[in-house]
């Protein structure tokens, strides 16, 4: 593994309504910087209170923990949404994990009814449960927010415009287990190469080391191990189309080889489900012309999830 190391980013100064411009463009500078090369970014000083943190944690851990298999049954995808409920995800080559996930609600307009469109499962017990994961949502939408009108600063587009694509975000809370090696030759747990199909990823997990690997820009794999209170950061498919690959989406992996499971909660903040994500500076290089043509975001994430669907075993009927 490289020495590079990922950048640590603080937040607070563009939170707080006491800093200068100056000082809300520094940090926006420092955002863009880290967009523009890693595509990754610890960020600190986010606001969000440690207690959230520590609740909606503790729910992921408990939740993949006490739950007998029956109660993930209950909960299994349903065929017609396709995206919310536990699913487990079985690939021999790139690793397994299983997951519970909830969403943002979305009329179902289709019919019949498609990938996205529903309303969430929620757990019989706690029931604490709903409430940690609005609770938790609610909080990070509104950082979501915010980290989009500073790249907003940073590129000097208007930040309405931006604001408009995510103010009925089509987030995504996702709790993730990846499991214990059992055996040296027990089916390994992680998750293939892939980049974040969204905006913008803030992932939160225990205090497992050596399991995430980000793709470095030599092409090597480094470790990006968590730092308590803070949430590791990185961009999705949707930041590289609006800025025509100028903002990175980054490679990453799970590899995890470990007696004890690690549980990761990844909070996507992604665009709304009918928006139209085009380019808003103006044509670079020249090399990326014709490739960032526009997306509608529900095509490209109903294309997605087809595709991720090829590794979900147990889906409910
Ligand atoms: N909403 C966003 N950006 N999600 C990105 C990850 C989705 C995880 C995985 N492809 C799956 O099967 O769900
Ligand atoms: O579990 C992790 O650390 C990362 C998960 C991930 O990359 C994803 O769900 O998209
Ligand atoms: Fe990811």
């Amino acid at each position: 593994m490289p020495m590079e190391t990922l950048p640590i980013i603080d937040f607070a100064p563009f939170l707080l309504p006491t800093s200068t411009p100056q000082e809300r463009r520094d940090v926006a500078v420092e955002l863009d910087q880290a967009c523009r090369n890693a595509g990754f970014f610890y960020l600190k000083g986010h606001g969000v209170p440690q207690d959230l943190l520590d609740n909606i944690r503790q729910h992921a851990i408990d939740f993949f923990k006490t739950s007998s298999e029956e109660d993930k049954q209950r909960l299994a995808l349903r065929s017609d949404d396709k995206a919310r409920g536990y699913s487990r995800h079985v690939d021999p080559q790139k690793g397994s994990h299983e997951a519970l996930d909830s969403y943002r609600p979305v009329e179902a307009t289709d019919s019949p009814c498609g990938i996205g469109q529903g309303v969430n499962q929620w757990p019989a017990k706690p029931d604490t449960f709903r409430s940690a994961v609005e609770s938790y949502v609610d909080r990070m939408e509104r950082l979501g927010r915010a980290v989009i009108e500073a790249l907003a600063l940073a590129l000097g587009v208007d930040a309405g415009l931006f604001v408009s694509r995510v103010d009925k975000s089509f987030w995504q809370l996702r709790m993730i287990c990846y499991g214990r090696q059992t055996s040296p030759v027990s089916a390994k747990a992680g998750i293939g190469e892939h980049t974040d199909f969204g905006i913008l990823t803030f992932l939160l997990t225990d205090s497992t080391k050596n399991s995430l690997q980000v793709r470095s820009k030599t092409g090597e794999w480094m470790h990006a191990d968590p730092i308590e209170g803070v949430f590791l950061c990185n961009l999705g498919d949707m930041l590289a189309e609006w800025t025509r690959g100028a903002y990175k989406s980054t490679a990453h992996r799970v590899v995890h080889n470990s007696d004890t499971p690690r549980v990761s909660i990844p909070f996507f903040f992604d665009p709304n489900w009918d928006a139209i994500i085009e380019p808003v500076v103006p044509s670079g290089d020249g090399n990326t012309e014709g490739r960032y043509v526009g997306v509608r975001y529900r095509d490209r994430y109903v294309g997605a999830m087809e595709e991720a669907l090829g590794t979900v075993v147990a889906l409910a009927v």
